[in-house]
């Protein structure tokens, strides 16, 4: 008899504040019915305490501990982090989650928005699955690597630097180009080269990797105006390559494209380590009211088996998700319905 041994995955959770613990135990519910049914992988848990409730109780948001649990596991699940009234005293809000994006250099930050159901968008006519495309945000430099500038102490100007590298841009264009390779090749640069050099020197890099990729049809849209053509004609889109902080802004306004911010996956993906997290943040005017919708957390655990090479299993949980959301009452308050976060990862369970 041969026996074949099936892959193990240490997966260390990060719940965070807020409804963090309340969607990312959702997704963990999903991930454990999933490997009860025997796919040929298991996953293993180690829990962390990060975000402002963590800095409450140690004076770190961020600890050592938990810093390294989540480089050496196989990927990092988060539900999300921060709270509005705890901040440095700079006045700034605790981000480890970007923290774990610059020092495990999670540069890519692929943002998939899928219609489920035409009523589930505030745009009129369009139906399940014509909504359909993934922003690509560079996740490790521009506009938010400046967070922590010293500012003047005279209080009588502030600023932060938008800073790219060549190398950076690279990447991410890169990575883009790939994702358009495996969707409808199409791969549009949201920028403001009308403004800004840095944003002159991202298109350049842009069309120089685009001449790998000859099979994509490719365009340059300013910021401003990707704004516009993502509410008048989303379905143009495939795939969108931008800078951090313009992939923050334009990535709650997909979610609101497709029924608000709990329908938004995400990663933070890099060349080793990659940590999956809701779009959203930690949503603090309904945590603890079992009002969260778990499904872009959920939609995150799948994107997560899909990079750890679970192909098979992340299918099963997105085909899950689509025979739950089905039924346009399988909804929770954000979007009009009355399923708890439990209810509805129960019906998606069942699917599964
Ligand atoms: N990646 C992260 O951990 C993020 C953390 N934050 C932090 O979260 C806190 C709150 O920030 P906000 O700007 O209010 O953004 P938010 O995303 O937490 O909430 C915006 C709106 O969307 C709703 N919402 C968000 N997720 C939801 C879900 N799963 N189900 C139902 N409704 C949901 C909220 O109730 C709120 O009305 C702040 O401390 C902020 O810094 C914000 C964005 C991302
Ligand atoms: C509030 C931020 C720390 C979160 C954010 O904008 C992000 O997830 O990129």
């Amino acid at each position: 008899m041969i026996l074949v041994s099936q892959p193990n995955y240490n997966i260390a959770v990060l719940p965070g504040d807020g409804i963090g613990p309340e969607v990312t135990s959702a997704a963990v519910a999903v991930l454990d019915a999933l490997q009860a049914s025997g796919p040929g992988f298991s996953l293993s848990y180690s829990e962390h305490s990060v975000g402002a409730g963590e800095f409450l109780k140690s004076g770190n948001p961020l600890p050592d501990e938990a810093f390294e649990a989540c480089r050496a596991s196989h990927a990092v699940l988060l539900g999300a982090m921060g709270l509005p009234g705890v901040r440095w005293p700079d006045g700034r809000e605790m981000t480890p989650q970007i923290d774990l994006r610059e020092r495990l250099d999670l540069y890519a930050g692929p943002r998939p928005i899928y219609l489920y159901s035409a009523d589930d968008s505030p745009l009129r006519g369009y139906q399940p699955g014509e909504i359909d495309f993934v922003i690509v945000r560079e996740n490790t430099e521009g506009l938010f690597s400046a967070r922590g500038s010293v500012q003047p102490e005279d209080r009588l100007s502030a600023s932060d630097v938008l800073h790219l590298t060549r190398k950076g841009c690279e990447r991410i264009c890169r990575y883009a180009f790939e994702e358009a390779m495996r969707r409808r090749k199409k791969c549009s640069l949201v920028d403001k080269a009308n403004v800004l050099p840095t944003m002159v020197f991202f298109r350049e890099i842009f069309d120089e990797v685009a001449k790998d990729f000859p099979e994509v049809a490719t365009e340059h849209i300013y910021v401003d105006a990707a704004a516009l053509f993502l509410v008048q004609r989303p379905q143009s889109f495939d795939v969108l390559v931008t800078e951090n902080m313009f992939g923050d802004i334009l990535s709650d306004l997909a979610a609101g494209l497709v029924g608000g911010m709990g329908m938004a996956p995400s990663g933070d993906i890099g060349t080793d380590c990659a940590v999956f997290q809701p779009s959203h943040g930690t949503a603090p005017d309904i945590a603890g009211q079992g009002k969260a919708n778990p499904v872009g957390t959920i939609l995150s655990a799948a994107l997560m088996l899909d990079w750890l090479g679970e192909k098979e299993a992340a299918i099963r949980i997105q085909k899950a998700v689509k025979m739950a959301l089905s039924n346009p009452a399988h909804r929770t308050p954000d979007m009009g319905g009355k399923e708890s976060t439990g209810s509805l990862t129960e019906k998606i369970i069942a699917n599964l």
